[in-house]
Protein backbone atom coordinates (compact mmCIF):
# COMPACT_ATOMS: atom_id res chain seq x y z
CA UNK A 1 0.00 0.00 0.00
CA UNK A 2 1.67 3.45 -0.91
CA UNK A 3 1.25 6.66 1.53
CA UNK A 4 0.24 9.94 -0.36
CA UNK A 5 2.77 12.73 1.00
CA UNK A 6 2.10 16.06 1.54
CA UNK A 7 1.91 17.66 -1.72
CA UNK A 8 5.27 19.37 -3.52
CA UNK A 9 5.43 22.95 -3.01
CA UNK A 10 4.00 25.29 -5.63
CA UNK A 11 6.98 26.93 -5.33
CA UNK A 12 10.69 26.11 -4.20
CA UNK A 13 13.69 28.68 -3.70
CA UNK A 14 16.35 26.02 -3.43
CA UNK A 15 19.75 27.26 -2.22
CA UNK A 16 19.25 30.75 -4.15
CA UNK A 17 21.80 33.46 -4.33
CA UNK A 18 21.82 36.55 -6.40
CA UNK A 19 24.28 39.37 -7.48
CA UNK A 20 23.60 42.66 -8.20
CA UNK A 21 26.68 44.84 -9.46
CA UNK A 22 29.32 41.87 -8.71
CA UNK A 23 27.84 42.12 -5.14
CA UNK A 24 26.16 39.63 -3.27
CA UNK A 25 22.67 40.60 -2.39
CA UNK A 26 21.12 37.61 -1.48
CA UNK A 27 22.53 34.60 0.15
CA UNK A 28 21.49 30.76 0.46
CA UNK A 29 17.63 31.57 0.63
CA UNK A 30 15.29 28.56 1.43
CA UNK A 31 11.90 28.58 1.14
CA UNK A 32 8.61 26.24 0.32
CA UNK A 33 5.55 28.14 -0.75
CA UNK A 34 2.23 26.08 -0.88
CA UNK A 35 -1.47 27.35 -2.84
CA UNK A 36 -2.91 29.59 -0.34
CA UNK A 37 0.15 30.99 1.51
CA UNK A 38 2.00 34.19 1.96
CA UNK A 39 5.37 35.13 2.43
CA UNK A 40 6.11 38.88 4.33
CA UNK A 41 9.64 40.13 2.92
CA UNK A 42 11.06 42.62 5.48
CA UNK A 43 14.07 44.39 5.92
CA UNK A 44 16.40 47.19 6.06
CA UNK A 45 16.95 49.82 2.83
CA UNK A 46 18.59 48.38 -0.07
CA UNK A 47 18.70 44.48 2.03
CA UNK A 48 17.26 43.22 -1.11
CA UNK A 49 13.74 43.10 -1.24
CA UNK A 50 12.95 44.23 -4.57
CA UNK A 51 15.13 41.81 -5.53
CA UNK A 52 14.04 39.30 -4.48
CA UNK A 53 11.00 40.10 -6.21
CA UNK A 54 12.47 40.32 -9.38
CA UNK A 55 13.83 37.24 -9.21
CA UNK A 56 10.77 35.46 -9.00
CA UNK A 57 9.54 37.34 -11.87
CA UNK A 58 12.03 35.84 -13.48
CA UNK A 59 13.89 39.63 -14.27
CA UNK A 60 16.77 38.77 -12.47
CA UNK A 61 18.41 35.44 -12.66
CA UNK A 62 19.92 34.27 -9.23
CA UNK A 63 23.47 33.59 -8.95
CA UNK A 64 23.31 30.39 -7.62
CA UNK A 65 20.80 27.46 -6.11
CA UNK A 66 17.46 27.40 -8.54
CA UNK A 67 13.82 28.04 -8.17
CA UNK A 68 11.31 25.63 -8.61
CA UNK A 69 7.89 26.00 -9.95
CA UNK A 70 5.88 22.98 -10.18
CA UNK A 71 8.97 21.33 -9.97
CA UNK A 72 10.70 22.93 -12.89
CA UNK A 73 13.47 26.08 -13.34
CA UNK A 74 11.34 28.68 -13.92
CA UNK A 75 14.72 29.84 -15.67
CA UNK A 76 13.92 27.02 -18.34
CA UNK A 77 13.08 28.92 -21.98
CA UNK A 78 9.57 26.28 -22.20
CA UNK A 79 8.72 26.73 -18.15
CA UNK A 80 9.37 30.67 -17.97
CA UNK A 81 6.45 31.25 -20.98
CA UNK A 82 4.14 29.98 -18.88
CA UNK A 83 4.94 30.16 -15.17
CA UNK A 84 5.02 34.54 -16.46
CA UNK A 85 1.27 33.97 -17.06
CA UNK A 86 0.59 32.79 -13.10
CA UNK A 87 2.21 35.87 -11.93
CA UNK A 88 0.50 39.70 -11.02
CA UNK A 89 3.73 42.20 -10.28
CA UNK A 90 2.49 45.56 -8.00
CA UNK A 91 5.34 47.97 -7.93
CA UNK A 92 6.15 50.97 -6.83
CA UNK A 93 5.93 52.56 -10.92
CA UNK A 94 2.29 52.09 -11.22
CA UNK A 95 2.60 51.62 -15.12
CA UNK A 96 -0.66 54.33 -15.20
CA UNK A 97 -1.22 55.87 -18.33
CA UNK A 98 -2.15 60.15 -18.53
CA UNK A 99 -4.50 59.79 -21.74
CA UNK A 100 -6.71 56.76 -20.72
CA UNK A 101 -9.21 56.67 -18.62
CA UNK A 102 -9.17 55.26 -14.67
CA UNK A 103 -11.17 52.50 -16.01
CA UNK A 104 -9.45 52.44 -19.32
CA UNK A 105 -6.21 51.98 -17.41
CA UNK A 106 -7.48 49.26 -15.69
CA UNK A 107 -9.46 47.39 -18.65
CA UNK A 108 -6.33 47.60 -20.57
CA UNK A 109 -4.73 45.02 -18.83
CA UNK A 110 -7.59 43.00 -18.35
CA UNK A 111 -8.05 43.23 -22.47
CA UNK A 112 -4.54 42.04 -22.83
CA UNK A 113 -5.34 38.58 -20.39
CA UNK A 114 -8.25 37.87 -22.93
CA UNK A 115 -10.52 38.68 -19.89
CA UNK A 116 -13.48 41.79 -19.58
CA UNK A 117 -16.03 42.56 -17.34
CA UNK A 118 -13.72 42.93 -14.38
CA UNK A 119 -12.04 46.57 -14.16
CA UNK A 120 -15.32 48.37 -13.53
CA UNK A 121 -16.18 45.96 -10.23
CA UNK A 122 -12.77 45.71 -9.17
CA UNK A 123 -12.36 49.66 -9.64
CA UNK A 124 -15.59 49.82 -7.24
CA UNK A 125 -14.37 47.67 -4.65
CA UNK A 126 -11.62 49.67 -3.98
CA UNK A 127 -13.84 52.60 -3.72
CA UNK A 128 -13.13 54.43 -6.93
CA UNK A 129 -16.26 53.77 -9.01
CA UNK A 130 -17.10 57.36 -8.78
CA UNK A 131 -13.85 58.42 -10.65
CA UNK A 132 -14.11 55.34 -13.35
CA UNK A 133 -14.47 58.09 -16.54
CA UNK A 134 -12.05 60.63 -15.52
CA UNK A 135 -7.82 61.05 -16.20
CA UNK A 136 -6.07 59.77 -14.00
CA UNK A 137 -4.52 63.39 -13.37
CA UNK A 138 -7.61 63.54 -11.21
CA UNK A 139 -6.12 60.65 -8.72
CA UNK A 140 -3.94 60.91 -5.31
CA UNK A 141 -0.99 58.74 -4.42
CA UNK A 142 -3.23 56.56 -2.70
CA UNK A 143 -5.86 56.25 -5.22
CA UNK A 144 -3.58 55.48 -7.86
CA UNK A 145 -2.33 52.60 -5.63
CA UNK A 146 -6.04 51.48 -5.50
CA UNK A 147 -6.25 51.90 -9.20
CA UNK A 148 -3.14 49.61 -9.19
CA UNK A 149 -4.75 46.49 -6.49
CA UNK A 150 -7.81 46.57 -8.92
CA UNK A 151 -5.48 45.70 -11.41
CA UNK A 152 -4.46 42.84 -9.43
CA UNK A 153 -8.65 42.06 -9.10
CA UNK A 154 -9.30 42.57 -12.75
CA UNK A 155 -6.30 40.22 -14.20
CA UNK A 156 -6.92 37.42 -11.21
CA UNK A 157 -3.69 35.87 -11.68
CA UNK A 158 -2.79 32.88 -9.02
CA UNK A 159 0.86 34.14 -7.59
CA UNK A 160 0.71 38.45 -6.68
CA UNK A 161 4.39 39.72 -6.45
CA UNK A 162 3.28 43.11 -4.12
CA UNK A 163 6.43 45.62 -3.88
CA UNK A 164 5.34 47.98 -0.96
CA UNK A 165 1.45 47.42 -1.72
CA UNK A 166 0.58 49.75 0.90
CA UNK A 167 2.62 53.07 0.90
CA UNK A 168 0.22 56.09 0.27
CA UNK A 169 -2.92 53.96 0.87
CA UNK A 170 -5.30 55.51 3.83
CA UNK A 171 -6.41 52.99 6.67
CA UNK A 172 -9.29 51.79 4.60
CA UNK A 173 -6.89 51.14 1.64
CA UNK A 174 -5.26 48.96 3.78
CA UNK A 175 -7.86 47.12 5.41
CA UNK A 176 -8.67 46.71 1.80
CA UNK A 177 -5.49 45.40 0.96
CA UNK A 178 -5.56 42.98 3.45
CA UNK A 179 -9.20 41.75 2.34
CA UNK A 180 -8.20 41.13 -1.27
CA UNK A 181 -5.36 39.23 0.12
CA UNK A 182 -6.83 36.89 2.29
CA UNK A 183 -9.62 36.15 0.06
CA UNK A 184 -6.64 35.52 -2.55
CA UNK A 185 -5.14 33.44 -0.62
CA UNK A 186 -8.73 31.72 0.37
CA UNK A 187 -8.88 30.41 -3.39
CA UNK A 188 -5.54 29.15 -3.37
CA UNK A 189 -3.62 31.98 -4.56
CA UNK A 190 0.39 32.90 -3.28
CA UNK A 191 1.03 36.14 -2.48
CA UNK A 192 4.67 37.74 -1.71
CA UNK A 193 4.72 40.99 -0.09
CA UNK A 194 7.90 43.36 0.14
CA UNK A 195 7.02 45.79 3.25
CA UNK A 196 7.89 48.04 5.95
CA UNK A 197 5.00 48.31 7.24
CA UNK A 198 2.40 45.99 9.15
CA UNK A 199 -0.08 44.45 6.70
CA UNK A 200 -2.21 42.11 8.59
CA UNK A 201 -2.02 38.33 7.03
CA UNK A 202 -3.05 35.43 8.61
CA UNK A 203 -0.54 32.53 9.07
CA UNK A 204 2.08 34.37 6.31
CA UNK A 205 5.27 33.34 6.79
CA UNK A 206 7.89 35.97 7.51
CA UNK A 207 11.65 36.38 5.61
CA UNK A 208 13.63 39.33 7.32
CA UNK A 209 16.40 39.75 5.16
CA UNK A 210 19.72 41.06 6.98
CA UNK A 211 21.22 44.65 6.16
CA UNK A 212 23.93 43.65 3.28
CA UNK A 213 26.53 46.14 5.61
CA UNK A 214 27.70 46.81 8.63
CA UNK A 215 25.34 49.28 10.35
CA UNK A 216 27.18 52.76 10.14
CA UNK A 217 26.69 55.80 12.36
CA UNK A 218 23.93 57.51 10.74
CA UNK A 219 22.25 61.16 11.66
CA UNK A 220 19.73 59.66 13.79
CA UNK A 221 22.72 58.42 16.09
CA UNK A 222 24.13 61.92 16.14
CA UNK A 223 20.83 63.46 17.07
CA UNK A 224 20.27 61.31 20.10
N1 LIG B 1 19.67 48.19 -10.98
C1 LIG B 1 20.56 47.88 -10.05
N2 LIG B 1 21.84 47.63 -10.37
C2 LIG B 1 22.74 47.31 -9.43
N3 LIG B 1 22.46 47.22 -8.12
C3 LIG B 1 21.21 47.47 -7.74
C4 LIG B 1 20.18 47.82 -8.68
N4 LIG B 1 19.02 47.98 -7.99
C5 LIG B 1 19.31 47.76 -6.70
N5 LIG B 1 20.61 47.45 -6.55
C6 LIG B 1 21.30 47.15 -5.29
O1 LIG B 1 20.76 45.95 -4.77
C7 LIG B 1 20.60 46.08 -3.36
C8 LIG B 1 19.21 45.65 -2.97
O2 LIG B 1 18.29 46.59 -3.50
P1 LIG B 1 16.73 46.35 -3.37
O3 LIG B 1 16.06 47.41 -4.17
O4 LIG B 1 16.43 44.94 -3.66
O5 LIG B 1 16.52 46.60 -1.79
P2 LIG B 1 15.17 46.75 -0.97
O6 LIG B 1 15.29 45.87 0.23
O7 LIG B 1 13.99 46.54 -1.85
O8 LIG B 1 15.26 48.27 -0.52
P3 LIG B 1 14.13 49.34 -0.12
O9 LIG B 1 13.66 48.98 1.26
O10 LIG B 1 14.91 50.62 -0.12
O11 LIG B 1 13.06 49.31 -1.16
C9 LIG B 1 20.89 47.53 -2.99
O12 LIG B 1 22.10 47.56 -2.27
C10 LIG B 1 20.99 48.24 -4.29
O13 LIG B 1 22.08 49.17 -4.26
Amino acid sequence: MRFRGPPPPRILLNNVSCMRNAQTVLRDINVSVHDGAALVLTGANGSGKTTFLRMLAGFSRPSAGEILWNGHDIASPGVYQQYRLQLNWLSLKDAIKDKLTVLENVAWFEVLEGKSGRALPALELMGLGRLANEKPRMLSMGQRKRVQLARLLAIDRPIWLLDEPSVALDDEGVRLLEHIIAEHRKKGGIVFVATHLPIKMEDAMCLRLPPRFPRRKTFLDLIR
